[in-house]
């Protein structure tokens, strides 16, 4: 049996990084992939970068071109993550399917391997994968697609329907509606993004309406079925009225879940919580304390950069001084990469208030700021939301071009507990989308 020091399973962000630094530090690594298609994770492959570049190009190119460029991309990058390990004295990639046997042991199988592995330590780092909600017809229609299989597609749906208005509803929205698809969305909710201010909410709803997209809140999907190569989607309204609606494709955005059918846990005696993520303590390590998990797997915010940090918390575990928790890793932002790019960090003014802070609110349109016109995208409202005991900031709302950069600085302005008149005071470079931070600071009321 080959021994090694630590066993990665799957190839995602935290365990690729993880895997890199363990050689470095002269230790022995098992990479283990199930997919060739998927050396650097969800995130290389089926995630952030096909959608990111889709949705960069989706005001440049046709939509054919650009999936032939994001392949294109996708190829490359996933190429580079696979040479990058691989070409290391210390790390073996394996393209197998990993099972646990024990607690030290994992057993790796494809077509022409079978065999296991021992390992000191092991990582799981298997992802999620897309919740497939039971809707009648969902697993025999043809033109039912997830989101990896949607970008797939080299013709463009010319009507879409899409389940769920989450991050990758909205995302897909706002993208298949600007290549010209006419695209609705079904959403369980009452409206859009509930974690957010009304107002915000409100605000993303008509920038999306504008561009052709239509919501149908509080409905249900009921069933699908094909009409030739034609979906049919059978709903029932917020009032309860039933609807037909036929479209060329329907996208399943309704959540992620924890990907750990194929692991067996149970034969590493690995606990998962009720939603079957896997349970870890602040450090990231499971009950069995030499096995860990990172990432979407662990359950909790599902970002490239949350398993990217998870990969500094368990170094600063191994050969740190296991200061860095998931308790103690700062304010986190997210965007979501409409257009223009919805971004947030902190808290919302609802949740400032039922937290009972004593509160000040600053708001901009932004058409306000000179660059969003110049490059004709004036589109959106920023928010921010003060602790006027401290005057420090509690959260930040950006919802304008370019938002995707300006958030960190934002974050990093509040993990440095900054009063916020540093960033209304702050020199920014002209003209950026940045330098709207001084006068949205500036209205602070
Ligand atoms: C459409 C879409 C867009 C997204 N956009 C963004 C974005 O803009 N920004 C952002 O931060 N996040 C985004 N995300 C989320 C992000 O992709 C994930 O949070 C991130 O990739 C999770 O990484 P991970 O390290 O947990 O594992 P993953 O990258 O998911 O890697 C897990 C790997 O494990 C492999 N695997 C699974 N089971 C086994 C097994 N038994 N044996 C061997 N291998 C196995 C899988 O094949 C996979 O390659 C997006 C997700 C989607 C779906
Ligand atoms: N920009 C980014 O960082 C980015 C982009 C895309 C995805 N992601 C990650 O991917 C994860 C998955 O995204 P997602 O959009 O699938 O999940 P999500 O949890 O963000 O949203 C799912 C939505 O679907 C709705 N829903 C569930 N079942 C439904 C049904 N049967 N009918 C109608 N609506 C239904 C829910 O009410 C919810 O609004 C996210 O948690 C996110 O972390 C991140």
């Amino acid at each position: 049996m080959k021994k090694y020091d630590a066993i990665m399973i799957g190839f995602g962000k935290g365990s690729k990084t993880l895997a890199a630094e363990m050689a470095k530090r002269g230790k022995h690594v098992a990479m283990i992939e199930k997919s060739n298609q998927m050396y650097g994770g969800t995130c290389i492959n089926e995630g952030c970068i096909p959608s990111k570049s889709l949705i960069i190009q989706a005001d440049k190119n046709g939509y054919t071109k650009a999936v032939e460029n994001k392949e294109i991309l996708v190829t490359k990058l996933r190429k580079k993550n696979f040479d990058k390990l691989d070409q290391l004295e210390n790390v073996d990639v394996y393209t197998a399917t990993a099972q646990f046997v024990s607690d030290h042991e994992v057993h790796i199988k494809n077509e022409e391997l079978d065999e296991v592995l021992y390992g000191d330590m092991l990582f799981i780092n298997t992802g999620s994968e897309p919740n497939i909600p039971n809707i009648k017809g969902i697993h025999d229609t043809k033109h039912v697609y997830t989101s990896a299989e949607l970008m797939k597609l080299t013709e463009l749906p010319k009507r879409l329907a899409i389940i769920g208005g989450g991050y990758i509803g909205l995302e897909f929205s706002s993208m298949y509606a600007r290549y010209g698809s006419k695209v609705t969305v079904f959403e369980h909710g009452e409206r859009l993004v509930k974690r957010e201010d009304k107002d915000i909410a409100d605000e993303i709803q008509k920038v999306l309406e504008s561009q052709g997209v239509a919501f149908e809140f509080l409905s249900s999907v009921e069933a699908f079925e094909n009409d030739g190569e034609q979906v049919v989607v059978s709903y029932k309204d917020a009032s309860g009225n039933n609807h037909r609606l036929t479209v060329d494709g329907v996208l399943l955005a309704a959540g992620r879940h924890a990907n750990t059918k194929a692991l067996a846990l149970d034969q590493a005696g690995v606990k998962v919580d009720a939603r079957g993520n896997v349970i870890v303590n602040e450090h990231l390590q499971t009950n069995v304390p030499h096995i860990y998990a990172m990432g979407d797997v662990k359950g909790g915010l599902q970002f490239t950069y949350i398993s990217l940090d998870d990969y500094r918390i368990v170094k600063d575990h191994l050969f740190g001084e296991g200061k860095r928790t998931t308790e103690n890793r700062g304010n986190i932002a997210y965007s979501v990469f409409i257009s223009p790019t919805f971004s947030r960090v902190g808290l919302s003014e609802q949740e400032a208030l039922k937290a009972a802070h004593n509160i000040k609110i600053a708001k901009m349109p932004a058409a306000a700021i000179p660059r969003a016109n110049v490059i004709s995208q004036p589109n959106g409202l920023l928010k921010a939301v003060i602790d006027a005991d401290t005057e420090q900031v509690l959260g930040c709302v950006l919802f304008c071009a370019e938002s995707e950069e300006m958030i960190n600085f934002v974050a990093l302005a509040m993990d440095q507990k900054l009063p916020y008149q540093a960033i209304r005071d702050h020199i920014f470079t002209h003209p950026t989308m940045s330098e709207a931070l001084n006068d949205l600071f500036s209205n602070v009321q």
